[in-house]
């Protein structure tokens, strides 16, 4: 059977056991992972179940303490080591997770360096986790801060983004001193599992790196296993909005730390005093990356009055001409969308805003298997689907507003509160608008704002906490005072 994978460089990349305790592991039962543009099965992994979760939290405790003792700068050392082996091997991770998840290879080999970023970002914010001393209220008394690892951290994670959602996890993790134990998104094992093998040949202690692989149902008993250990005490989740809600719930009983990075409903908004043609190649950026299946995509676009007819028919001509096809062709602008039952919503969207007034400028219409063309559609109100409702598809819906007061009352009328985008040129309004809008981030004149260096998450209910930037490393670490009492004058 000819696949995508039979070209990788390293074939030892391609994994089909899971990682446990340093070893890799097999089940009874395992599930197939198909290429989502084709359906054609690319490997089948184990299906593990809750035993093995409770095996690989018991060797993470187990190996913790030795992890915790290295010096921060021992620990830099080995994540840098990963972070070279990632790069080094750019091609075949990019061709797994192509294969795996459908992207365009531009954009994959793009998420490996965004997924390597993070590594040796962390490897050096691990070395300047400092402490403080504390002016004392008392003379016999002194007072210092500790930080100090949390411990045992569960990541359970996407299948839009399978390589760069797992180090900006475990990246800060393993540099505060804590091992993990990942499960993957049942879509996506093999770029976790790559990642698995290239952290073994980096020199991840035994116990240090874990991933899980289970189907949908498994990866339920999977999550339940890792809420309800009390020896994890920090469980890391990217996804849904609705599991998000899930996992907090079952997290409850045992106090655990949580980082959720959840759902999104991204605004784009565009004033009369905007460059267009630059919010045009903003919103492109901003709309179809991963085909509209990111988390910071735009859901919503709000044009003003003034600029709207121009927008639009910029957008549309643009969006037309967009490459679509299998990600492995070359220039493939616009891949797969990852399952029918995405197919399925992002049709219902668009079906539901036409019925309901919408002007289909461009797409609007399923192509051959999964791809879903590239869509504008103008004349959006807010009684539309797409506008209370994440589409995660390659679809635009542009509202008309006319005052900058309505722009910030729509876009901030959502229980979402993750990406946010606007383009102006008059500084006046980019400081109200910028501190008006409700959202952990928001994008000025750009369309593309994620990167390591800063802190990605969302307010409301798209998440709890930051990653990335020196903020990311927090959720990692538990600060203790120490008061030093008994101290007389000489
Ligand atoms: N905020 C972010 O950084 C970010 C990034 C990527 C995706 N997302 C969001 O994720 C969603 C799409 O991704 P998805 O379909 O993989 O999300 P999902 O929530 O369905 O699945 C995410 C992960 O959770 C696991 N999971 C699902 N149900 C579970 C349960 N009951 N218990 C334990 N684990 C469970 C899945 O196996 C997968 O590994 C979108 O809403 C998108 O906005 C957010
Ligand atoms: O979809 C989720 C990712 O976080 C998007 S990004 O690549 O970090 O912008």
């Amino acid at each position: 059977m000819t696949t995508p994978l039979n070209e990788l460089r390293d074939p030892a990349l391609l994994k089909n056991q899971a990682y446990v305790d340093g070893a890799w592991v097999d089940a009874a039962s395992h599930f197939a992972v198909n290429d989502p543009a084709t359906g054609q099965t690319l490997a089948q992994v184990p299906n593990l179940d809750g035993a093995a979760a409770e095996a690989a939290i018991a060797a993470a405790n187990q190996a913790w303490p030795a992890w915790r003792d290295k010096t921060a700068k021992e620990r830099a050392a080995v994540l840098l080591r990963w972070h070279r082996l990632i790069l080094d091997h750019t091609e075949d991770l990019a061709r797994l997770m192509t294969a795996e998840q459908g992207k365009p290879l531009g954009e994959a080999r793009g998420e490996v360096a965004y997924a390597a970023s993070f590594v040796d970002w962390f490897a050096e914010e691990g070395r300047r986790v400092y402490g403080e001393t504390i002016p004392t209220h008392d003379r016999s008394k002194r007072l210092m801060v500790l930080k100090q690892p949390i411990g045992v951290c569960a990541a359970i994670t996407p299948w839009n983004f399978p390589l760069a959602m797992i180090t900006r996890k475990v990246a800060p993790a393993l540099a505060a001193g804590c091992p993990v134990v990942i499960k993957p998104a049942e879509q996506t094992p093999l770029s976790a599992l790559a990642l698995a093998e290239l952290a073994a040949r980096a020199g991840f202690p035994a116990g240090i790196f874990n991933v899980l692989t289970a189907d949908g149902a498994n990866s339920i008993a999977i999550g339940k296993v890792l809420c309800d250990s009390p020896v994890v005490r920090h469980l890391s989740f990217t996804g849904s909005t609705e599991v998000g809600r899930i996992l907090m719930r079952q997290c409850a009983p045992s106090i655990k730390k949580l980082s959720l990075e959840l759902g999104g409903n991204a605004p784009f908004i565009v004033f009369n005093d905007a460059d267009v043609d630059a919010a045009v190649e903003g919103a492109l950026a901003a709309k179809y990356r991963n085909a509209g299946q990111t988390c910071v995509c735009v859901n919503r676009f709000y044009v003003q009055d003034g600029v709207y007819e121009t927008f639009v028919t910029r957008l549309a001509q643009k969006v037309a001409a967009l490459k679509v096809g299998n990600g492995f062709e070359p220039e493939v602008q616009v891949a797969t969308l990852i399952d029918d039952q995405a197919v399925a919503k992002v049709a219902e969207h668009v079906q539901d805003a036409l019925a309901k007034g919408g002007r289909l400028l461009t797409g609007g219409e399923l192509l051959k298997g999964r791809l879903y063309a590239p869509t504008v559609i103008a004349d959006a109100t807010p009684d539309m689907r797409c506008a209370r409702e994440e589409t995660f598809g390659p679809v635009a819906p542009v509202f008309r507003f006319h005052t900058e007061a309505e722009a910030i009352a729509l876009a901030n009328d959502t229980e979402f509160g993750l990406a946010s985008y606007f383009y102006s040129r008059d500084m006046g309004r980019i400081f109200r608008v910028g501190e008006a809008l409700e959202y952990g981030m928001v994008g000025v004149n750009t369309g593309l704002i994620s990167t390591a260096e800063a802190p990605f998450g969302g307010v409301k209910q798209s998440g709890l906490g930051r990653e990335g930037s020196h903020h990311g490393i927090d959720d990692y670490l538990e600060v203790k005072y120490l008061c030093l009492g008994g101290i007389q004058a000489a």
